[in-house]
Parts: structure tokens; sequence; C-alpha cells
């Protein structure tokens, strides 16, 4: 049976993280970057993971963070996944000794092989559009650059949102989804009502993808 798995970043608000969860979501991003528009303190982040069930992972998102930062999120927030969305290296993103997840900045001509091979520690790889201000731009890359032999579980992301979902899903197979501004009625507010649209059509296509191998 397909499942694939859903990421909703970027959440600042108590009911937000409920109604996530509620829907189904698989994991909660928490954005430390400070120049994002949903930029949480570690406080803040430590504060919004209290209400994650079992088996809801909390994944914080860096971008060419400081040693001290990267050390302060961890702190408060022991248990979260990294995520690393700016121009880091494998030796960045190993400092912690914590699993993590690689953002790739897709654009024509991105070696995204390459790129695999050179973080084969990530636990996997989270492929975005190659836009200004390293992400959460809603952008859509084009999908027909990711090759097929890609050796790390994939989750889609960038530009995601209810009605694209399927098609991508379909289309790439990936892992997992990753959407923040396509569930957002305003920058770092996340709207309840494309949130449960959103993860309804991830259940839609892979309700298509069982029906298909059978
Ligand atoms: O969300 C942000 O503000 C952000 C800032 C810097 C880097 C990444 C960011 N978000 C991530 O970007 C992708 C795509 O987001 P969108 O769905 O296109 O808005 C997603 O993985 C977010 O985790």
């Amino acid at each position: 049976m397909s499942r694939t798995r859903i990421k909703i970043c970027g959440l600042t608000r108590e009911a937000d993280v409920d109604v996530a969860v509620e829907a189904g979501a698989d994991a909660i991003g928490f954005v430390f970057y400070a120049k994002s528009p949903r930029a949480v303190t570690p406080a803040r982040a430590a504060e919004l993971a209290r209400r994650l069930p079992p088996f809801v992972t909390p994944v914080g998102l860096f971008v060419n963070a400081t040693e001290a930062e990267l050390q302060a999120a961890l702190q408060a927030l022991p248990q979260m996944l990294l995520q690393f969305h700016g121009d880091e290296s494998r030796a960045d993103c190993e400092r912690a000794a914590r699993p993590y997840l690689r953002a790739a900045r897709m654009e024509p001509g991105f070696d995204l092989l390459d790129f695999a091979s050179r973080f084969s520690s990530a636990q996997g790889l989270l492929l975005d559009a190659h836009v200004e201000g390293y992400g959460g731009g809603g952008k859509v890359f084009d999908w027909s650059l990711i090759p097929r032999n890609v050796p790390s579980p994939v989750a889609l992301s960038g530009g995601l949102h209810a009605g694209n979902v399927i098609e991508g899903i379909l289309r790439v197979r990936p892992w997992a989804v990753d959407v923040s501004s396509g569930v957002e009625e305003a920058k770092g507010l996340k709207s309840a009502t494309l949130m449960r649209q959103f993860c309804e059509a991830v259940r839609e296509a892979d309700a298509r993808l069982d029906e298909a191998s059978t």
C-alpha cells in the first residue's frame, strides 16, 4: 500500500500544529532562519513541538547556521531531524552527528546524482526549486530534471499545493512531499482548510498509485 509521507513546514502557531497533525502530517518543520517570514526561536519551536504526539517528527530547517545557532536549536529540541537548506557542505551537515535531510536547489544543469553522492550520509534529499532567499518561495521546478535512479529517499518540494501534489506524486513517486507556502493564508500563517485539502490530495494520489499497481 502506498503511503507518501507528508511534511508541513514553517509552522508558527499552536492551532496550525494541531490541524497539521490531525490532517495527517508525518513531520512538522520549524524554520530557524532569521530572514524567513516563518522564522521561530528555539524556545518557541520547543513550545510548539510539545504539542506533537509520538511518531510525528519535528524537523529543524537551517540555512547556513553558525555552530552556536545549531546547538541552541538542538538544545531546545534534541529529538528533531535536521534539514539543511543553504550552502552547507557535507562536513557542515555532519558536524552535529544527527540524522539530516539535505535540500537540493533544482534548476537546469544541476547534477542531482553527483549531489546525492556528495551527501550520501543524508537520510534523504529534499528537492526544491532554486529561488532567491533559499526556499519557501512557492516555485515549482521542472520535475523532469529528476533522474529515475536517485539513490536516496526523495522528498518532493517547491510550490506544491492541493492542486498539483497528485500530479507530482504520480510523476515523481517520492518518499515524501514537503509544503509550506501552498498551505498558507499569509506568510507563516497556515490555513486549516488548505492543510486538510493538501493531505487529502496526497491520500488520493496514494490510492491512485495502488489502483494502478493492481
Ligand atoms: O520556509 C521558508 O521560509 C524557507 C526559507 C529558507 C529556506 C527554505 C524555506 N522553506 C522550505 O522551502 C521549501 C519549499 O517551500 P514552498 O512550499 O515552495 O513554499 C520547503 O521545503 C520548505 O521547507
